[in-house]
């Protein structure tokens, strides 16, 4: 059996995989073939951590800390009754990946702050970034489908949020604090969970959506105010689809206005300059996460002014 069908990445991936992570492959891909374990969020709007902890092992299940989202818990199979962790039925815990904590945390949102989800979907990172603010300021959960934005008015609710307000994508304005880009990606950090998806190819091809992401990008920064965030976050192993679009962001005329700004402390490991989280590596499915700061109106990186330019 040749290497790509033995570890069961479909023709389309297999050389980008190879490209990308050369003799460190097998690890990657063997990595993806494993079961995920059932990672949940704390709800920190109804619970401490230490407390959701307590009441699950109370329940007989063998549940541990995450190792670098201070809201996760880890059960180790997902192989379970959901109905029967306490705290799951009331929002008090959420099911999601470490790593997709990880992102929600790295655009650092505030309470009382103005904060976009830009590609929010049926909420998940929504949650996590309205439990992030206390339920306060205003958190504004954008996609091009109707559908799925309204598909998180119930997780909203159970989860005791009341921040949100919805909106179909069509143009914004430039003024939020913060703007995460939960980019549609091909999805190849997430195998673990649905050992099919590799081959069904639920998601679009990739040929198609590079160029999506790239103008995603570019529309979510118009809506970032001059000092604020910007996260661009997918949940894709593969460069093209991470650091190569935030690198031709920055090299745009719109890009021009922001820097790479990893945080100074956060939980999870940056390799230079990206949160780059896999299962072989991290034990959570695969993200990519990017944080850029807009400047404040002055110089660029590359020394022309962007606003009041006086030349
Ligand atoms: C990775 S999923 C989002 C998952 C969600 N953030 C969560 O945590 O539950 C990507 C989302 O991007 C949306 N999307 C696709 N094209 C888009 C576009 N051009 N602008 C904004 N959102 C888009 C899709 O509808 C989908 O909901």
């Amino acid at each position: 059996m040749d290497a790509a069908s033995r570890l069961e990445c479909p023709s389309w991936a297999w050389e980008r995989f190879r490209a990308a992570y050369g003799d460190g492959v097998d690890a990657e891909l063997r990595a993806l073939q494993l079961d995920a374990p059932l990672d949940l969020r704390v709800n920190t709007l109804k619970a401490t951590r230490h407390e959701a902890l307590a009441a699950i092992r109370s329940a007989g299940f063998a549940a541990e800390r995450t190792p670098y989202s201070p809201v996760g818990i880890r059960l180790p199979s997902r192989a379970v009754a959901l109905g029967a962790i306490p705290g799951l039925r009331e929002g008090v815990v959420d099911p999601q990946d470490e790593g997709s904590q990880l992102v929600a945390l790295l655009l650092g949102a505030k309470p009382g702050e103005h904060v976009v989800d830009y590609c929010a979907g049926a909420g998940g990172k929504t949650l996590a970034l309205a439990a992030q603010m206390r339920n306060k300021g205003r958190l504004v959960a954008m996609d091009v489908d109707h559908a799925r934005l309204e598909r998180g008015a119930p997780r909203r609710k159970k989860a005791g949020v009341d921040n949100v307000q919805t909106h179909v994508i069509e143009q914004g304005k430039d003024n939020f604090d913060r703007v995460l880009v939960d980019a549609p990606c091909s999805g190849v950090g997430a195998w673990r969970r649905n050992p099919d998806a590799r081959w069904l190819r639920r998601t679009r091809p990739i040929e198609e959506l590079l160029p999506v992401q790239a103008e995603v990008l570019q529309r979510a920064a118009r809506l970032v105010r001059p000092g604020g965030t910007l996260v661009y976050a997918t949940c894709s192993l593969l460069p093209e689809e991470n650091e190569a679009q935030v690198e031709a962001f920055l090299a745009s005329a719109d890009g021009a206005e922001f820097e790479l700004a990893p945080p100074e402390h956060f939980g999870a490991p940056f390799d230079d300059g990206y949160l780059r989280l896999s299962p072989a590596r991290h034990g959570c499915d695969g993200f990519f996460g990017a944080a850029l700061v807009r400047s404040e109106g002055g110089w660029t990186r590359r020394g022309r002014r962007t606003a009041g330019a006086s030349c």
